[in-house]
């Protein structure tokens, strides 16, 4: 197992649609390409930020398709195959190992609130389906259900476990699971507010719905990081957090908010898909000023503005 491979900094891949909502062959590359450029070390499709949950299997199969037909080979690729039905997440995730996936992940199964055993049934049915290595994903905001040490260090006993990406709040939960999951063990980072410090605390990597905003951002976050630069890194980290307060400030969903700010990079992914709303009307206008904030950020902290070249 390479651990390094999931080392670093993996934007949350968003859904992306052409001007009548259906999802786009062409704009998903369009994205991947410019996440490539970035320097990014993998990305994480078809979770949140995929809008999965609004998203039927064809539409999910087809978006993972088109990322692995741009990237397959050049970045570290994650599919999230997170279903509300067993038999839906394990479809994905024998269609990612075919596609040539890095490795699976999956959120808990939602809506009923389900016992423990078939949280760890639903996972093990998903990781039984494939030989990719599997990184679990609580996020209890979402979901209802925050991971217990009991069943994590159940699942540990399985092999195919390299990972978890944890959302939850505390970072005290990133800590106790590298504590437990040991060196090797990858621990991503959730919450994108936090990069820095879950950094600290033992996270290895981190995966976030904000990262493909402001890439530059975040691996210069991790720059500083690595380094030991900790005044700059908390430096770079309060700008992060202001664009992410201000991308969540406007009357539509941050998805929709990022979106917009990605088109004016031109990178036009579409919309977003209801119920998620659209930004509108004076809000859209605030969008300029955010994509100023992240620019003035990029050149503040000494950016690299491309990876290649
Ligand atoms: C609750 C939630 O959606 N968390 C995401 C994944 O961990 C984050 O990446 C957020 O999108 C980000 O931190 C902005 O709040
Ligand atoms: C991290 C995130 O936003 C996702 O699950 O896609």
């Amino acid at each position: 197992m390479k651990a390094d491979k999931f080392k670093g900094i993996f934007p949350a891949f968003y859904a992306c649609y052409d001007d009548e909502g259906e999802v786009s062959e062409e704009r998903t590359k369009d994205l991947c390409q410019y996440l490539y450029e970035k320097g990014v070390q993998g990305l994480y499709v078809g979770g949140s930020s995929g809008e999965c949950i609004y998203q039927n299997l064809e539409e999910r199969k087809a978006t993972l398709k088109y990322v692995a037909e741009c990237l397959k080979g050049k970045l570290t690729l994650i599919a999230h195959v997170g279903a509300p039905a067993t038999r839906d997440s394990v479809s994905l995730a024998a269609y990612a190992a075919e596609l040539g996936y890095d490795a699976l992940s999956a959120i808990p199964p939602i809506y009923f609130k389900l016992p423990e055993s078939s949280i760890y049934k639903y996972w093990t049915d998903i990781m039984d389906a494939t030989d990719l290595p599997f990184i679990i994903y609580n996020i209890p905001q979402t979901t209802g259900y925050n991971l217990s040490m009991n069943l994590f260090k159940q699942l540990l006993e399985n092999k195919k476990v390299i990972g978890v990406k944890n959302s939850s709040m505390p970072v005290m939960d990133i800590e106790r699971f590298k504590a437990e999951g040991g060196e090797e063990f990858i621990v991503f980072n959730g919450p994108d507010e936090q990069y820095v410090s879950g950094r600290l605390i033992g996270a290895d990597s981190g995966i976030g719905g904000t990262y493909a905003a402001m890439p530059e951002l975040l691996l210069r976050a991790e720059e500083f990081v690595s380094a030991g630069k900790f005044t700059e890194a908390r430096k770079i980290q309060r700008d992060i957090n202001d664009i992410i307060i201000a991308l969540c400030s406007l009357n539509g969903s941050m998805y929709s908010a990022i979106k917009e700010v990605l088109k004016l990079n031109g990178i036009n992914i579409g919309s977003v898909r209801a119920p998620f709303e659209e930004v509108t009307g004076e809000d859209l206008d605030k969008i300029n000023g955010i994509k100023e904030m992240i620019d003035q950020a990029i050149l503040k902290h000494g950016c690299k503005v491309s990876a290649i070249n």
